[in-house]
């Protein structure tokens, strides 16, 4: 969090043009189809998202997760159905989307022959912001992201990491209704990771500002967001909280080790004779089943009497990793 906790004095209000509702994004069978793009992009989505959540994004390569971005930061026009940002259309009254969102993208709009420093104050006179009204919080967020060494230099020096949080100071240039975080880790260590997940914490927190996420982090969503979307093909599959998805697609598992893995091939095919899932990988397999601790004393008597020595047993349930992968697998 920046040093004084506060939201600096000279921040300009923000989000206050023509803003008619406290639900953030409302979304009615909304369809984007390109052209030359057989299936739709974006395939009759319906949602709403309210004021202070933090909502996760999360789909495999080409399900639609951008072009959902870019609809709702007034980008790119629906084909149809009914897109509205605080009430209102965010392509036809593009001045409420601008106020209201700060948005960091895949690609950043930076100009890499100019500054870092140069680049900010590109956008905020983009965004209809005085710099020197909002420099002073802006290079707070600067030095609390560790990169005011990187300020004067041009954006083809930086590296990915520093490009990277210099998109994120340029979106939160004010600090915004939403913020749009689209891939925000891409290119960042675990520790820059972790920095910006706290960041955002504190801001929703603080500010009570509201987050669309987007990552192929899929722990980092699990970590931070109180729902989560999995859209595939243009289609949501499930708008629901990290837990309820773990609960309803994910399975409890039970890991054994076997001190010979050449004796786990005994377990397997017990596991397997009492109607379980059942993988093995070396020493290790892999029991799935709701109630699958109550198999173990069963499986250790079976064990004792085949002289199969067991070196370590636990259970655990799926992550969201795990239920994601089985949610969107053998769907192409
Ligand atoms: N401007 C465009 N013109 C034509 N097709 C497009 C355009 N933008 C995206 N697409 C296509 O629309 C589909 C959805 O793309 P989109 O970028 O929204 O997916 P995504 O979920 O963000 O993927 P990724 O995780 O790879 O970033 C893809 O098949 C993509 O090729």
């Amino acid at each position: 969090m920046p040093a004084s906790h506060t939201q600096p004095a000279l921040l300009p209000e923000v989000g206050e043009v023509g803003l008619l509702s406290d639900d953030v994004v409302t979304a009615t069978d909304l369809v984007k189809q390109y052209r030359r793009m057989e299936r739709r992009a974006v395939d009759g989505i319906s949602f709403e998202i309210s004021q202070g959540e933090t909502i996760g994004l999360l789909g495999p390569n080409g399900a639609g997760k951008t072009t959902l971005i870019k609809m709702i930061c007034g980008v790119t026009a629906p084909t149809s159905g009914r897109l509205e940002l605080f009430g209102v259309d965010p392509v036809r009254q593009p001045v409420a989307a601008k106020t209201s969102i700060g948005a960091m993208h895949q690609v950043g709009p930076f100009d890499l022959m100019l500054s870092a420093l140069d680049n900010l104050k590109i956008a905020a006179r983009f965004r209809g912001l005085r710099w020197r009204e909002v420099r002073p919080w802006a290079l707070e967020l600067v030095e609390h992201l560790g990169i005011t060494p990187a300020l004067t230099r041009l954006c083809f020096q930086l590296s990915g990491g520093q490009r990277q949080r210099f998109q994120l100071v340029r979106a939160l240039l004010t600090i915004p209704r939403l913020l749009v975080l689209d891939e925000p880790s891409a290119g960042l260590d675990v520790g820059g990771r972790r920095h910006v997940e706290r960041f955002v914490t504190w801001l929703r927190d603080e500010h009570g500002v509201t987050v669309l996420w987007t990552s192929h982090h899929i722990d980092e969503l699990e970590r931070n967001c109180q729902r989560v979307m999995v859209i595939d093909q243009g289609r949501v599959m499930r708008f629901a909280k990290p837990r309820e998805l773990v609960e309803e697609f994910g399975t409890r598992h039970m890991m054994v080790t076997v001190e010979d893995p050449a004796t786990s091939g005994i377990v397997v095919a017990w596991a397997e004779a009492a109607g379980l899932v059942v993988k093995a990988e070396d020493a290790e397999v892999r029991i799935e089943g709701a109630q699958v601790q109550d198999v173990l004393p069963g499986l250790s008597g079976h064990c004792q009497e085949h002289g199969v020595a067991i070196s370590g047993v636990s259970t655990a349930t799926d992550s969201l990793e795990e239920v994601f992968l089985r949610m969107t697998e053998n769907k192409e």
